[in-house]
């Protein structure tokens, strides 16, 4: 089922557009990452998703209808600015007050529930001026999730948290995900993106440049591939003979008595090499092939 159907959203401020055309479709159940540097356009976009800002151009669709409408709304999340906080109320109050917002306030109960999620319900009856930077990004993330929503918009959910907290907001994203929950998510944190999302999205000066699951991803982008292999001894009336042919299959070649190291541009490359190494009368006992990861590929 289609959650998010954008066509050709774009958005233009003084007459350059910071989103610029974008084509997006999200099914149910997805984890989706936005990825981009600074400046990208993805807060403008998810922001135009959301009915904060409204698009110069283009159209989209949630959960089938417009985000103007009450009944779309009840059934989206939003992490909010946290600057839009009430320094001078607790976070159970908070969470009561921002709920009744929307027509459906949530019960004590649903709070402390959503309070507990991110790690917050010790913290229930504390006004939300004490809290720090981290904490507020945590109910930010509780008020998104108070009202059971079946689509959740993250930007940023765990930014400028501890490495304890953050770890327990990826948890309660694949919880959410395990319930059938799709979310769409901004962060800087590569390693959680690769490690939570579904499918990843490239944005660059507002357009999206490439999309795809991890894997997609990779394979797309893999042009270096480091294949470390673990032998037995080589017979010396080889070992001459194989490191002249490794030379034509790989670069930074390093051959020792009992392992190679070898950075190859073509995965059949490794079947290749193993095969040299049989042919050698060499046992091989492990082969570790390393991957780019979302920050090589980022990078790029
Ligand atoms: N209200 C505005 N008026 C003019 N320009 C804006 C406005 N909002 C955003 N922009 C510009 O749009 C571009 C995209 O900004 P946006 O905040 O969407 O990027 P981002 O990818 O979310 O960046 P970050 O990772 O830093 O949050 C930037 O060049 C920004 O300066």
């Amino acid at each position: 089922m289609t959650v998010i159907k954008a066509k050709k959203v774009t958005k233009a401020y003084n007459g350059v557009n910071v989103v610029d055309g974008i084509d997006l479709t999200i099914n149910k159940g997805e984890i989706f990452g936005f990825l981009g540097r600074n400046g990208a356009g993805k807060s403008t976009f998810i922001n135009m998703l959301t009915g904060i800002i409204q698009p110069s151009s283009g159209s989209f669709t949630l959960l089938g209808g417009d985000v103007k409408q009450i009944d779309v709304k009840k059934r989206i999340g939003v992490m909010p600015d946290y600057s839009t906080f009430y320094g001078s109320s607790t976070a159970l109050h908070h969470l009561r007050f921002f709920s009744s917002l929307s027509g459906n306030p949530a019960s004590k109960e649903a709070c402390i529930e959503a309070l507990d999620a991110v790690g917050l319900a010790e913290h229930a009856n504390k006004k939300v001026g004490k809290f720090s930077f981290g904490m507020k990004k945590k109910l930010g993330v509780a008020q998104a999730i108070i009202h059971d929503p079946e689509l959740l918009f993250l930007d940023e959910p765990t930014s400028g948290m501890d490495a304890e907290s953050a770890i327990q907001i990826q948890q309660l994203i694949k919880n959410l995900h395990k319930r059938g929950k799709t979310i769409f998510l901004t962060s800087h944190n590569l390693d959680e993106v690769e490690k939570l999302c579904t499918r990843i999205a490239i944005m660059k000066e507002g357009r999206i440049v490439k999309i795809g699951t991890m894997d997609e991803l990779r394979a797309y982008y893999r042009t270096t591939i480091i294949v470390k292999i673990k032998h037995g001894p080589i017979p010396l009336s080889e070992e001459q003979k194989l490191y002249d042919w490794l030379q034509g299959k790989g670069k930074d070649i390093q051959l020792g008595e009992k392992s190679l190291e070898i950075t190859v541009d073509e995965e059949r490359k490794i079947a290749e090499i193993t095969r040299a190494f049989t042919a050698c009368k060499t046992d091989i006992y492990r082969v570790e092939v390393e991957e780019p990861t979302l920050e090589e590929i980022f990078l790029e």
